[in-house]
C-alpha cells in the first residue's frame, strides 16, 4: 500500500488576501484582472456595484451588479457596502457580502478599484490588503488606449484623461507600481506579486504537521 504521506501534498495554511488593482482609468485593470482569474483558480473577482450604465459585453452580475441611484442610495443607508466612492459621475462601491468569511477560510479576492476604495479597505484590514498600482508607458498611450477601447464617448474619455493626474499622483501609496507597457509582459509581473504575497510569512496560520511537530 502507498504511503500516505506521498498522497497528500503538504501545504501551509494561510488567510485571504485582498489583492488590489488601481489605475487611471485605460492602464489596464480589467485586462490584466481577466487575464489573473483566467490563469489562477484560488483568486475570485468581487463584484462591484455601480450605478454607471453597462457598457457594450458588459454582463449584471459577471462585470459589475448594475443598480439605479436609488437602490446604491439604499444600500449605503443599509451599511451594506465595504467601501464605496464616487468616481467620475458616477457611485462605485464593494458589497460586503461574503468576503470576511473568505478571508478566513484561505480565498483570495481580486479589487478593479480606485484609489478612494483602496484607502478604505486599508482602513478596514490593513493586514490583508496588498495593492497594486499600474502605471501606462505614457499619457499618449493612455489616451491612445481609451480611444481604441471605443466603449466611452469623446467627452467621458476627455472627463477621464483629466482625472488620471489625480488618480496617478496616489500611486506611491501602493505596496507595488507595475509600467503595463506589454501585456504579456506586465501580467507576468501581477502574477510573480500574488505568489509571493501568498508565501509571506506573516499570513500563515498554520504549519504543516512535520514543522508542528518539530515546534512542540
Ligand atoms: N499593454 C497594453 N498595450 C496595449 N493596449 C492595452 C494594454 N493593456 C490594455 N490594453 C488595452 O487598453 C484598453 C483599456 O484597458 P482596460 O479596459 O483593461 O483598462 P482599465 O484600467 O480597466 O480601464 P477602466 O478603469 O476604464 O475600466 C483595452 O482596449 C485594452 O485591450
Ligand atoms: N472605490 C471603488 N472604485 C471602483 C469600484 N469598482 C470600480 N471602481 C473604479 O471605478 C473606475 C471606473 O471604472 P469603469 O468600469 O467605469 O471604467 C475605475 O478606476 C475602477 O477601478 C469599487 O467597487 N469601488
Amino acid at each position: 500500500m502507498a504511503d500516505q504521506s506521498t498522497l497528500s501534498r503538504p501545504n501551509l495554511s494561510r488567510r485571504g488576501m485582498l489583492f488590489i488593482l488601481s489605475s487611471p482609468s485605460g492602464a489596464g485593470k480589467t485586462t490584466m484582472s481577466h487575464k489573473l482569474l483566467g490563469a489562477d483558480e484560488e483568486i475570485k473577482l468581487s463584484v462591484s456595484v455601480t450605478t454607471r450604465p453597462p457598457r457594450e459585453g458588459e454582463v449584471d452580475g459577471i462585470d459589475y451588479h448594475f443598480v439605479s441611484d436609488t437602490k446604491f442610495e439604499e444600500m449605503v443607508r443599509n451599511d451594506e457596502f465595504y467601501e464605496w466612492a464616487h468616481v467620475f459621475d458616477h457611485r462605485y462601491g464593494t458589497p460586503k457580502g461574503y468576503i470576511r468569511q473568505g478571508l478566513k477560510e484561505g480565498q483570495d479576492f481580486l479589487f478593479d478599484i480606485d484609489w478612494q476604495g483602496t484607502q478604505q479597505l486599508y482602513q478596514k484590514d490593513q493586514q490583508d490588503a496588498v495593492s497594486v498600482f499600474l502605471l501606462p508607458p505614457s499619457l499618449a498611450a493612455l489616451r491612445s488606449r481609451l480611444e481604441t477601447r471605443a466603449l466611452d464617448s469623446a467627452e467621458v474619455i476627455e472627463g477621464r484623461m483629466r482625472r488620471a493626474r489625480d488618480e496617478i499622483s496616489h500611486w506611491a501609496e501602493y505596496d507595488y507600481v507595475v509600467i503595463n507597457d506589454d501585456v504579456d509582459e506586465c501580467f507576468v509581473k501581477v502574477r510573480e506579486i500574488l505568489h509571493a504575497e501568498r508565501m509571506k510569512r506573516t499570513r500563515q496560520t498554520g504549519l504543516i504537521p512535520f514543522v508542528r511537530e518539530l515546534m512542540e
